[in-house]
């Protein structure tokens, strides 16, 4: 049997992190899945058990026909009512499977949707440490094994179940002794059954891992598509995934196996079954205990109940299927994810003061096995005005705005932001008072008004071509053949690197940030562009709080006050003038390429 906490199979530390489910609570999710549907399965349920009386009818109603055969009457009546009772049967079958596929439907829709709100609630380092790909699987492919289970196996498990039992009763009113021979097969095959089922289950969780790795590796290879055309790695990428592919073919190869023997064994017992039947059977018609029209009605129930078994076996495989998925659904539900919040209102021109930020004595590292990154960072960011951020790469910049977007936490230390400690803001509210441009400055796929709406959903036209103005952009949307409509492509490759900024600025502007943080790109602009951007973020701090890190002497001259981070500390702040007269790292910083003369 498999137990809690199965290792998948690979040891990676992102692997060994996630949670594992029992076989037990995989149960339980799949039913509490299930329960809210309850009625329409019953009701399924029940119109299954009606085609299937119909059909239990047939071999009572063979007999007759055999037995009026026999007599010399006439069979017109029996047959016709053979053939209205197989007709009604179906009909009805047909209804029940119809209501328990669309409750299938339903229970996917509502697993994706929860599953999709809980991956964009789950807290960044969490993400840092999950592959997109992956996660792509666990929506799509596992979801619709879900289905699956929900559908078919559900489907099939009841009517197959109804069925057995419908059958069993009429055999055991017919000859109880024939009925005992059958059964005795009968429970040769469940004894396998409870053998093969975890390892089905096992399998198919190793082949859905797979997948979800073929879908990391194609992620990867398609999110850096121009490097890996660029460094000639095309077959090496496609051997990569293939690879994964291919592990995903035997795992799901060993699935089948375990599938295939379960499949052998109910075939294997029906036969048996039939032969035991009639051997015994036979010897009873023989000697005059049994009528022979009795035995060809007890061998058609005989298919009434074995018949199902082979169903059954096939549900359970199919359930074991989806007890995998829902493994590697609740993986994601059992992460850590952050509280639900409102969106907070976005700050009205008028409340929309600037704020300062505070850091004490902060201590943070990404991971306990990674080394610390904040070794007591201290400085002031007074409200209003640009405060640049320098230091040499890996001197834990961009980690000082992670802390204060609270992506992650800091291990020791307190942050405040408008004098209010950072974890006493509820995290809507928070987030609602900054603006947050990153180094790269992501543009999403679709047009370039829904980019710069993207954090202020209610902006105004009137606001938009403000944002557009102060961002030089207004030049730009003239220019393109469906203005603001016009699509940008997949992460904003129809823009250029400065218009991709530039739009990532309008962006943060658009949402009255009460504090900008600006991660400077540390990619060459063209001067004019460059010259833009300072007046840009210029004329923003003279509304707001901007604090940027800052890769350009240009940005740090124009900065009122300027931190100097160095390995893990803050090490100097002041004014340039101040900074080039008394700090060696800072001298040497403005006058090498850390900070770039533009
Ligand atoms: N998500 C992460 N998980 C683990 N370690 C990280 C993560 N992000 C950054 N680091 C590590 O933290 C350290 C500080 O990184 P940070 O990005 O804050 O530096 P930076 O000063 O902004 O550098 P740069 O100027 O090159 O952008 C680096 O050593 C980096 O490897």
């Amino acid at each position: 049997m498999a137990t809690d906490g199965d290792d998948p199979g690979d040891g990676s530390p992102a692997r060994q992190r996630k949670a594992s489910l029992g076989d037990r609570a995989a149960w339980r999710v799949l039913l509490d899945q299930v329960r809210p549907h309850r009625r329409t399965l019953l009701l399924g349920g029940l119109l299954s058990l009606a085609g299937s009386l119909a059909g239990l009818a047939m071999p009572l109603m063979a007999k007759q026909v055999i037995d009026a055969f026999g007599a010399g009457g006439t069979t017109t009546g029996p047959v016709l009512g053979l053939s209205a009772a197989v007709m009604a049967g179906a009909l009805v079958a047909a209804a029940g499977r119809f209501l328990l596929e669309r409750m299938g439907e339903t229970i996917v829709l509502a697993s994706r949707r929860t599953l999709v709100d809980r991956i964009l609630r789950l807290r960044v380092p969490e993400v840092d440490r999950l592959s997109p790909g992956d996660l792509l699987s666990r929506v799509g492919s596992d979801t619709t094994l879900l289905r699956a289970v929900c559908t078919d196996a559900l489907a099939s498990l009841v009517g197959g179940a109804f069925t057995f039992l419908g059958a069993a009763v009429m055999m055991a009113v017919m000859d109880g002794l024939l009925l005992g021979v059958t059964l005795a097969v009968v429970a040769l095959v469940a004894v396998m059954g409870v053998v093969i089922a975890p390892r089905i289950r096992r399998a198919s969780l190793r082949a859905q891992e797979a997948l979800g790795e073929m879908g990391s590796m194609l992620d990867r290879a398609l999110q850096a598509f121009r490097t890996v055309k660029a460094s000639g790695a095309e077959i090496r990428e496609t051997a990569v995934v293939t690879a994964a592919a291919t592990e995903a073919r035997d795992r799901g190869v060993a699935a089948a196996g375990w599938t295939s023997l379960a499949g052998v064994g109910a075939w294997t017992s029906i036969q048996l079954a039939f032969l035991a039947v009639l051997g015994v059977g036979g010897a009873r018609v023989a000697s005059g205990e049994m009528e022979i029209s009795a035995l060809i009605a007890f061998l058609m129930y005989l298919f009434y109940l074995v018949s199902p078994i082979g169903q059954v076996i096939q549900s359970l495989t199919q359930m074991q299927n989806g007890l995998a998925a829902v493994t590697r659904i609740q993986e994601i539900a059992l992460l850590p994810a952050e509280p639900v919040a409102a969106p907070a209102p976005m700050p009205t021109q008028a409340g929309g003061d600037p704020v300062g930020v505070t850091f004490t004595d902060v201590v943070f590292r990404y991971d306990e096995d990674r080394p610390i990154v904040h070794h007591g960072v201290t400085f002031e960011v007074p409200a209003g005005g640009m405060t640049a951020l320098v230091g040499p790469s890996g001197a834990g910049k961009s980690t000082v705005f992670g802390l204060i977007e609270r992506f992650y936490e800091a291990d020791e230390g307190a942050i405040a932001i408008g004098g209010r400690d950072i974890r006493d803001w509820p995290l809507g509210e928070l987030r609602s008072m900054l603006g947050y441009v990153e180094q790269d400055a992501p543009v999403l796929a679709g047009t370039l008004r829904e980019n710069l709406v993207f954090g202020a959903p209610e902006a105004t036209g009137e606001e938009i071509a403000r944002a557009l103005a102060r961002t030089r952009l207004d030049d730009l949307v003239e220019r393109l053949p469906e203005g603001l409509e016009t699509p940008v492509g997949h992460r904003g490759v129809l823009l250029s690197g400065g218009e991709r900024q530039r739009v990532a600025i309008a962006r943060a502007l658009l949402r009255r940030p009460r504090l900008l943080l600006l991660d400077e790109a540390t990619s060459q602009l063209d001067a004019v562009n460059e010259l833009r951007l300072r007046e840009v973020v210029a004329e923003v701090a003279r509304e707001t709080t901007v604090l940027v890190i800052a890769h350009r002497l240009s940005t740090v001259t124009g900065a009122d006050r300027i931190v100097v981070m160095e390995a893990g500390r803050v090490r100097a702040w002041g004014t340039h003038d101040e900074l080039v007269a008394a700090d060696a790292l800072y001298r040497e910083l403005a006058a090498t390429q850390f900070l770039v003369a533009t």
